[in-house]
């Protein structure tokens, strides 16, 4: 089986991305956020309190014939950004672009922390990062990606995120009309449940390539992309008038600058992902005319995060084992 669903920035500042997914039936209609960063599938539902919901679509579980409660099991998850979620679980049909998951794990908010209440955008979250960090408990559950698997003619999905423009997941193959040259594949570390990778090194601009380890995971659930201090340093000490700005949350530059593009290694042959100057801002910083950078230091976080700002600019494909090891399939377009 296969299956294709479109994907959606929510704002102009392309801070996180949206694709349709149906539950139960009849089926409820969702606006999820799809986060290669974690492995659970939780929505807003009839359990979260009014004061915590802003207009999102929210599950009921009552009005579907197929759900289930899995009694006894809970989920609770934090994220990096500090947000939080919590509630109860069922299974029940989950439809992704044609692919439909049966007794799939539907984690219902009993609670949602501040940042979600507010984006009304997203009902949701459905985690693609391994199974073995799914917060269910005390029976840890199946992400979407893993419960469809096995009927998947290949076992992997595809990113293909855009600038302000809608793009695609699909899942069981790889379009070749998607991507430009060939893709670069490396190996995958998912010791910590992410799709985890070591970039060869950086290019700023059309400056020398500089040759350093990055470890990092691929995470279309976060924004940016957060690397270690002395990359961050060397991009925008090569940009007029950038400051790492405490009040607007880090490195901001002048609105009107034309800035470096940014490249990353990948895989052993060369291979390397540009992101050109112009998706290196994120639009205005909140703070003056300045706005702010797309590349920001991950610093307190101990670890990497190539995020959507890195993804936009490359067709990825996440293999959880064509060729045995897991792999990420890196390509331009
Ligand atoms: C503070 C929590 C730490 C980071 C850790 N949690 C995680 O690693 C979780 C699974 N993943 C995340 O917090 C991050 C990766 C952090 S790097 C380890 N990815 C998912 C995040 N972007 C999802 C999101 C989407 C929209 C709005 C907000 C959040 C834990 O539970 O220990």
């Amino acid at each position: 089986a296969k299956g294709s669903v479109v994907t959606t920035p929510i704002n102009s500042e392309d801070e996180a991305y949206d694709a349709p997914v149906s539950i139960g039936t009849p089926a409820q209609p969702f606006n999820l956020d799809f986060d290669t960063g974690s492995s659970d599938l939780w929505v807003f539902s009839s359990l979260t309190p009014s004061n915590e919901r802003n207009g999102q679509n929210i599950y009921t579980a009552s009005r579907s014939s197929t759900a289930k409660q899995l009694s006894g099991e809970s989920w609770k998850i934090s994220y990096g950004d500090g947000s939080s979620s919590s509630g109860l679980v069922y299974s029940d049909v989950v439809t992704i672009g044609g692919l439909t998951a049966a007794g799939q794990a539907v984690e219902a908010a009993s609670r949602v922390s501040q940042s979600f209440t507010s984006e009304s955008a997203t009902d949701g979250l459905v985690g693609l990062a391994f199974s073995s960090i799914n917060t269910v408990s005390p029976d840890q559950q199946t992400t979407f990606f893993d419960t469809v698997k096995p009927s998947l003619a290949s076992p992997v999905f595809t990113a293909d995120l855009k600038h302000q423009a809608p793009g695609t997941y699909n899942f069981g193959f790889i379009d070749k009309s998607a991507f430009t040259g060939s893709i670069t594949y490396t190996p995958v570390d998912n010791s910590q449940g992410f799709w985890g990778f070591t970039s060869t090194g950086f290019q700023v601009g059309n400056n020398d390539f500089q040759q350093e380890s990055i470890t990092g995971i691929a995470d279309t659930g976060t924004t940016l992309l957060l690397l270690p201090d002395d990359v961050v340093n060397a991009y925008y000490s090569s940009v007029n008038n950038a400051q790492n700005d405490q009040s607007a949350g880090g490195f901001t530059v002048p609105c009107d600058t034309s800035l470096p593009d940014f490249s990353f290694g990948v895989g052993n042959n060369g291979a390397m992902i540009t992101i050109p100057g112009s998706l290196m801002n994120l639009g205005p910083s909140g703070s003056g005319n300045s706005c702010f950078g797309g590349l920001q230091s991950s610093g307190t976080i101990g670890t990497n995060i190539f995020g959507d700002v890195a993804l936009k600019a490359a067709f990825v494909v996440f293999d959880s084992g064509s060729q045995g090891q897991p792999q990420l399939g890196w390509a331009s377009k």
